[in-house]
């Protein structure tokens, strides 16, 4: 036999080693470069036609009830993964939090958000660490928040005598819930009620309302034609809520000047901070920061009160349950209802936590942008990636929740699922380090209002027509409609 010569040997091996090099890059392109499923993308659009007619939030469920709970949509020329499932979301918020720790850049946000220079939009670094532990002491630990106590009273009390002069008449709870909520976050923030409140309520509503939407300016980052025609409304918008901002901050500087001795609110700490900080925080970032506790403590909350008086309407023997436990411990103790005993309602704070699942304020959390490019669930994830939770239909998933449609709080009553960040089939209030850091807050603005409305009254429909729970269009959930309903009174206010 003939032996190959040294060419021969020389040409084999090349031809061995080089077949070996393609098989292996395009074995590891395969497996490294695909993102996870999705609908087919129409030219220059991608599926922004797939959100027409629906809420995003509706949308997009359904949208992952066919391609599954990790799929990538291109929104313009933007590319987004959905996430609706707690293993992803678990790995999302916490196996690979830090990377995911960022925003995405979007036109309305920033702003709004004085240029992303508030806590909800900043990029995950020291500046935003810095305002959050600001904000965390001086209102948002649980210490802090008991420290309002009376704040809280005054105001809640103030809208049940309200109600009280409405008996057997129709009362909007909606128009009066709201500005009762603002009211409390405004006077522990601030120190007291803003004069223009009302109007400023309106134009933040206003405001979160754009948020919710698809700008289009946002679907092609790139076109600053596109950003220019999008950005009147909203800094028409952004100015007029700046006025009243503006006003909060004149006042209490004009108060630091002078030989004021009363407690630091949260402006006043925010104020000595511009003075000493190794940031030189502007009037602009000190803005940004009010409106976040504006947004955070007034809007989620109040809604969280309307949907649980609504589901309690339409389901009354859960309301009958709420009123019985709150009447039996209220009235044991003082007749009338006061923080002290709130913790003996167990059943009422299953009650919120039903309502949370149903209806999570921020139905889909709060967008957040990969830094780096990463793999989950053998997907790549580029960096600078959108990532957004639905957390909404998470809380609704049939398999994690049984009857998931209906509401139930006894499914709360002796479980251990929480909301504080670690059940991630539960995260209305997210989870890792850029989970919502008003927990505390919130719950107080919940539990109080929602007990005096039980303990002082019976609630009826205006109608024997089934409530309407059709839900608004906009960044936060809400009603569509306003809630509106007959008091009766059954413990009047004593005090
Ligand atoms: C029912 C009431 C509330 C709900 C459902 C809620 C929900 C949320 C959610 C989902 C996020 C985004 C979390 C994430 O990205 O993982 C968030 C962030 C935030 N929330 Fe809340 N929130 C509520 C009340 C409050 C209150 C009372 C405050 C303050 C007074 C507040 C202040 C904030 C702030 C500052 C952030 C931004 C955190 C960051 O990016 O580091 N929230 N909230």
């Amino acid at each position: 036999m003939e032996l190959p010569n040294s060419f021969s040997i020389y040409f084999l091996t090349f031809l061995f080693l080089f077949i070996l090099t393609k098989l292996a890059i395009k074995f590891s392109s395969t497996k490294t470069t695909k993102l996870p499923p999705g609908p087919k993308t129409l030219p220059l659009i991608g599926n922004t036609h797939q959100f027409i007619g629906s809420l995003p939030h509706h949308c997009l469920k359904n949208l992952a009830n066919k391609y599954g709970p990790f799929m990538h949509l291109k929104l313009g020329v933007v590319s987004n993964i959905i996430v609706t499932s707690p293993e992803l979301a678990k790995e999302i918020m916490k196996t690979h939090d830090l990377n995911f720790a960022n925003r995405p850049n979007i036109l309305s946000s920033n702003i709004i958000s004085y240029n992303a220079s508030n806590i909800v939009f900043s990029p995950h670094g020291d500046y935003w660490r810095q305002l959050r532990k600001i904000c965390t002491v001086e209102l948002l630990t649980s210490k802090r928040v008991q420290s309002f106590w009376s704040i809280r009273e005054e105001e809640v009390s103030e809208l049940v005598k309200k109600i009280g002069t409405c008996e057997g008449s129709i009362f909007n709870l909606t128009q009066n819930l709201f500005p009762m909520t603002y009211g409390i976050v405004a006077r522990a923030a601030f120190g007291k009620r803003s004069r223009y409140q009302q109007v400023f309520i309106e134009k933040i509503e206003e405001q979160l309302k754009l948020m919710g939407g698809f700008s289009v300016a946002d679907l092609y980052p790139s076109s600053r034609v596109l950003r220019m025609m999008a950005k009147g409304k909203i800094e028409k918008l952004h100015r007029e809520v700046d006025r009243v901002l503006q006003d909060i901050i004149d006042e209490h500087r004009k108060r630091r000047n002078s030989d004021y001795e009363g407690e630091e609110d949260l402006v006043d700490v925010l104020l000595r901070f511009q003075q000493d900080s190794e940031y030189s925080l502007t009037d602009d970032n000190i803005k940004a920061v009010i409106q976040d506790m504006f947004i955070g403590g007034g809007e989620t909350s109040s809604a969280t009160v309307e949907w649980g008086m609504s589901e309690m309407l339409r389901n009354p023997r859960v309301m009958g349950e709420a009123q019985a436990e709150v009447r039996r411990v209220f009235d044991n103790n003082k007749g009338h209802v006061d923080e002290t005993e709130l913790h003996h309602l167990t059943y009422l704070k299953s009650v919120i936590k039903e309502t949370l699942r149903l209806y999570p304020s921020v139905p889909l959390l709060v967008p957040r942008e990969s830094r780096e490019r990463c793999q989950i669930n053998g997907y790549e994830i580029p960096a600078k990636t959108r990532v957004i939770i639905n957390a909404w239909a998470i809380g609704r998933d049939p398999k994690y929740w049984a009857e998931a449609e209906s509401f139930k709080p006894e499914r709360f009553v002796d479980s251990s699922i929480d909301f504080r960040g670690t059940d991630f089939e539960f995260i209305p209030f997210g989870a890792g380090r850029r989970m919502c850091p008003g927990i505390n807050f919130a719950l107080t603005s919940i539990e109080l209002p929602l007990a005096k409305l039980l303990y002082h009254f019976d609630w009826k429909l205006p109608s024997d027509q089934e409530l309407d729970m059709t839900e608004a269009y906009g960044i936060t959930l809400r009603r569509e409609n306003d809630l509106c309903l007959i008091p009766i009174t059954r413990r009047p206010l004593l005090k």
